[in-house]
């Protein structure tokens, strides 16, 4: 494998899948070997340029594959992993790593395991603005505050199958889908973060719509995320004050064209800094865990202020306030 191209499998091969593609065909290290899907039209375009199969399982088992992006629904991500970690591939698997942080740390552990590199797609980690700001900040004064803000109308993004719109399948919602990349980018300025509060508004399905979570750094900077799904257009940007007092700003889709223009970059960084990872032998975590934590952290903190401002919880206050009297 040393001097050879790493011999790429794509499983899932919906509305995110051409932009991996797309950076397999422009890499001269990386070769597209087999791909993966249940849908026939989705093989179809594929045929004569790799091994098509509708099973996962198969494409493992038929072997000549080095590392395989699982890009299916989020659902999916926890039962791929584990079954590529098995069969000795490295696995870069697009956020999140699993809809249960259990599962997260249970695909960490089997990584570890069998020496494989386990790798989460955070493309906005290579978001040439989001670098550029990295840069400018690690040369200015420490940051004091940051806001990450996440903000779209999902259904501008959903490919055949609605599944982001089904809470079991995708997680939640914005907080579980869109919460991992910017929970990701806060860690990347600010190092180790924890949950301090978080309020999420849902659809009448059940499916997180709107969310502003508060966040608390190692070092005691104070941040927040917004995300929202039902927002008119798109807008994905990050702002910091350091604590010199100056602000630094990243706009993620600054400078792009169209719709999901700034994904042909990040993409192609994904799967250098994936490639670099597999051919270095690195199975060091790479953060997938803590975005998931910070999820599940997220969620725990709603229920937390929900469980505390309840019918119940205000009437045992009020008690408590009567007899203080
Ligand atoms: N869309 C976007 O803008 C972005 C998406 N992502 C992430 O990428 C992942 C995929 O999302 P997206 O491309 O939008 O989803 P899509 O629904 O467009 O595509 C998912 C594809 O995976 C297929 N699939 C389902 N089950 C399996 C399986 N067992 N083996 C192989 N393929 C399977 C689906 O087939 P079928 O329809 O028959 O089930 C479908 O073709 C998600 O984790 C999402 O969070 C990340 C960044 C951006
Ligand atoms: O940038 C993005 C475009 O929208 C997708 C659907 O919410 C996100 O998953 C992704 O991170």
């Amino acid at each position: 494998m040393a001097d050879s191209p790493l011999r790429i499998g794509v499983i899932g091969l919906g509305a995110i899948s051409r932009f991996y593609l797309a950076a397999v065909e422009r890499s001269p290290s990386l070769v597209l070997a087999a791909v993966c899907d249940p849908r026939p039209e989705a093989l179809a375009p594929l045929r004569g340029r790799a091994r098509c199969y509708h099973d996962h399982r198969k494409l493992l088992a038929d072997g000549g594959v080095d590392a395989a992006v699982v890009a299916a629904p989020n659902h999916l991500h926890a039962s791929l992993c584990r079954d590529v970690l098995e069969a000795g591939l490295a696995v870069c698997v697009e956020k999140p790593l699993a809809t249960l942080a259990a599962d997260g740390a249970a695909l960490r552990t089997a990584a570890t395991r069998r020496g494989a590199t386990l790798f989460t797609a955070f493309h906005r980690r290579y978001n040439r603005s989001v670098r550029a700001l990295v840069d400018r900040m690690a040369a200015g004064a420490p940051p004091v505050a940051a806001r990450v803000r996440y903000l779209e109308r999902i259904e501008e993004h959903i490919g055949g199958d609605a599944w982001y719109l089904d809470p079991q399948r995708c997680g939640g919602g914005c907080v579980a889908d869109n919460g991992p990349n910017a929970f990701d980018l806060l860690r990347t300025l600010l190092g180790g973060l924890s949950v301090a509060d978080a309020r999420i508004t849902r659809d009448a399905a059940g499916v997180d719509r709107q969310a502003r979570i508060g966040l608390r750094s190692e070092g005691g900077a104070q941040a927040t995320v917004e995300l929202d799904w039902s927002f008119a257009g798109e807008r994905k940007d990050v702002w910091v004050r350091l604590a010199d007092g100056s602000t630094e700003t990243a706009d993620m889709l600054g400078g792009f064209g169209g719709f999901k223009e700034s994904l042909w970059h990040e993409y192609a960084g994904v799967l250098a800094d994936f490639e670099r990872r597999v051919r270095g032998g690195d199975t060091a975590d790479d953060g997938g865990r803590a975005a998931l934590e910070l999820v599940d952290a997220a969620y725990r903190a709603e229920r937390g202020a929900t469980a505390a401002d309840s019918p119940l919880a205000c009437g045992a206050r009020r008690d408590a306030e009567r007899r203080s009297r």
